[in-house]
């Protein structure tokens, strides 16, 4: 376990860090870079507890030499493993102690016959669980320039020994190093936590629901990776198995995130591909933490199982881009960059931790940061189109129905055959005119028009003859009459025309011009004459002929029929 680093000293450093120079002792970071010599086995143990191989009892052919103390050749299954380093001169150091990155699996450290430090629990037969990947902090004694460091290592991982920088420090630097490493990896975390936050509120508050909610657990997913990975979890709280299983369920979770935020921009069966990689990740996740927390195996065995797994998904997910990138919209276009260059630092980083290139700090979170934010600006764009999209919807919609409820209305007042208003309108604004006669005391004159022997007409020339004599008519009347006049068709062949502020005379003068006309008017239909029509008018006028104005439709009837006995094509 860490060495008793407690809450407090995170915030130590922290003022250290924000107040403080950069190096607090004078003397520089070592690396135990050489020297390292391993011997495969485990070492007898005394009932004192002292390994016999602190005591000098080996001899020293029994151990060889290696670069670095981490996977020596010929391991052929063993899962214990001695490394061992004369540390150099430590008198220059304030209080110097040993950091390393991570060690695969478990680890008790002696100096000398003397136990220094102890990772994970060693059973009897020197087996142990894994107990999570922390970076260590080994307090070292001043005096122990000379001396030889030793490492007793259990794991039956696949990797055997240390990982990453083995380096001797000044207890305070480390501690700044760990936080100013942190720096990157915390901010990108605490921005991932953000952006999950903003993305979760979209999801509830606007739509594209889906595609912002996976948005905010990709970035949770991301926030809680990095700060699983950050070194300095440890400071604010120290348990490495919540941390690597914080680490591992976020880890795992991206694929199934970015498959289900892939998959809607792809069709047909590269779609379907898409969805079968985001639920086998799903399922690789409940299974692999699922029999993890079950203590079936050890947690640190599905990572490399799920690397394998991610690299061959990563390269599905590759070639179906590279398949589909002419069919894909431009915006997602941007989505999958922002992927492409995540899925390349994922790589990279799984590259390192399994040896295949060099130790290097791979800035996955800046990868991670510029996926979450794309996807999140990107839907955002989306949703603002959508929106207006909708309000240009919803306007040519208003717009037409406006435009109906007009035509609709037009109609409803309006004869579909000559285009003049009809009876109903005729109905409702005869009672205005006659009452604004009487307020007024203005004449009002009411003429009846009746076409002569239509019937007759009709059964010669054809009924669609009869219509365009009808239509041909309601020309002559809006030639004929004022703005200001009603003129209405009030059925078959009866026209009324409503004269406001006309007395009898004048009203006579102009029906008997219409008459006139009509009568002289030739109709041609299908380019064939049909001769003329001649009409018969009746008027009625208020107040010379009646003192109620509502009794003017009768009255001009009564004349109407009186001009159709008296021989037709007259006003009566
Ligand atoms: N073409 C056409 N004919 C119509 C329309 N509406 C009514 N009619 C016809 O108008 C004719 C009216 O005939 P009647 O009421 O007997 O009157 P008429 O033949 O004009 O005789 P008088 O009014 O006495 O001169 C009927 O034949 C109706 O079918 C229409 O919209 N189009």
């Amino acid at each position: 376990m860490l060495m008793g680093i407690r809450f407090c000293s995170f915030w130590v450093v922290v003022l250290l860090l924000l107040f403080g120079s950069n190096s607090i002792a004078a003397e520089k970071p070592r690396s135990l870079s050489q020297g390292w010599e391993y011997r495969w086995g485990d070492s007898p143990i005394s009932v004192e507890g002292v390994p016999a191989w602190v005591v000098g009892q080996e001899s020293a052919s029994d151990w060889h030499s290696i670069d670095f103390p981490s996977n020596p050749p010929d391991r052929s299954g063993q899962q214990h493993i001695w490394y061992r380093i004369v540390l150099p001169e430590l008198d220059t150091y304030l209080d110097p102690v040993l950091y390393i990155d991570s060690i695969d699996l478990i680890a008790q450290v002696y100096l000398e016959d003397q136990r220094l430090y102890q990772f994970g629990e060693f059973d009897n037969q020197g087996r142990g669980k894994f107990a999570g990947w922390p970076w260590h902090m080994i307090k070292l004694p001043k005096d122990s320039g000379g001396k030889i460091l030793y490492f007793r290592i259990y794991s039956d991982y696949i990797d055997i020994g240390l990982w990453g920088q083995v380096s001797i420090f000044e207890r305070a630097d480390l501690l700044l190093d760990v936080l100013n490493n942190s720096l990157e990896s915390l901010l990108s975390s605490i921005t991932a936590f953000l952006i999950a936050f903003l993305a979760f509120t979209l999801a509830i508050l606007k739509g594209q629901r889906r595609r912002f909610f996976t948005v905010g657990l990709f970035s949770l997913a991301s926030a809680g990776m990095l700060l699983g990975e950050s070194p300095a979890r440890q400071l604010l709280f120290d348990a490495p198995l919540f941390w690597v299983y914080l680490a591992a369920g976020s880890y795992y979770f991206l694929p199934v995130a970015m498959g289900m935020l892939l998959a809607p921009a792809f069709q047909g069966r590269s779609r379907l591909w898409m969805r079968r990689i985001w639920q086998l990740h799903l399922l690789y996740l409940v299974i692999a933490l699922g029999i993890s927390v079950l203590g079936w195996i050890n947690l640190s065995i599905t990572f490399p199982v799920f690397d394998g797994l991610f690299a061959i998904t990563l390269f599905i997910t590759f070639v179906l881009i590279v398949k589909n990138i002419w069919h894909i919209p431009a915006v997602d276009k941007c989505i999958f960059i922002a992927y492409a260059v995540l899925a390349l630092l994922l790589l990279e980083d799984m590259a390192v931790a399994h040896g295949f290139l060099d130790w290097r700090q791979v800035p996955v979170s800046y990868g991670i940061l510029l996926f979450s934010a794309t996807v999140v600006l990107i839907s955002l764009l989306y949703f603002s189109h959508l929106q207006v999209k909708l309000r240009m919807l919803n306007e040519s919609l208003e717009m037409k129905v406006k435009e109906r409820t007009e035509a609709l209305e037009k109609l409803s007042y309006e004869d579909s055959l000559t285009g003049l208003k009809n009876r109903r309108f005729f109905d409702e604004f005869f009672s205005f005119h006659a009452s604004t006669a009487i307020r007024t005391g203005l004449p009002l004159t009411l003429a009846m028009c009746d076409l002569d022997y239509f019937k007759q007409f009709n059964d010669t020339y054809g009924h669609p003859a009869g219509d365009t004599a009808l239509k041909l008519f309601a020309d002559l009347l809006r030639k004929n009459f004022r703005e200001t006049d009603l003129v209405c068709r009030l059925g078959g062949e009866e026209f009324v025309i409503l004269m406001p502020n006309t007395g009898r005379l004048e009203a006579k003068e102009k029906i008997q011009a219409l008459l006139n006309q009509a009568r002289q008017q030739e109709i041609y239909h299908e380019g064939q004459s049909c001769g003329c029509v001649s009409v018969s008018a009746g008027l009625a006028c208020w107040p010379e002929q009646t003192d109620d104005p509502d009794r003017l439709v009768m009255l001009a009837d009564k004349a109407m029929y009186a001009a159709k006995e008296a021989g037709r094509d007259q006003v009566g």
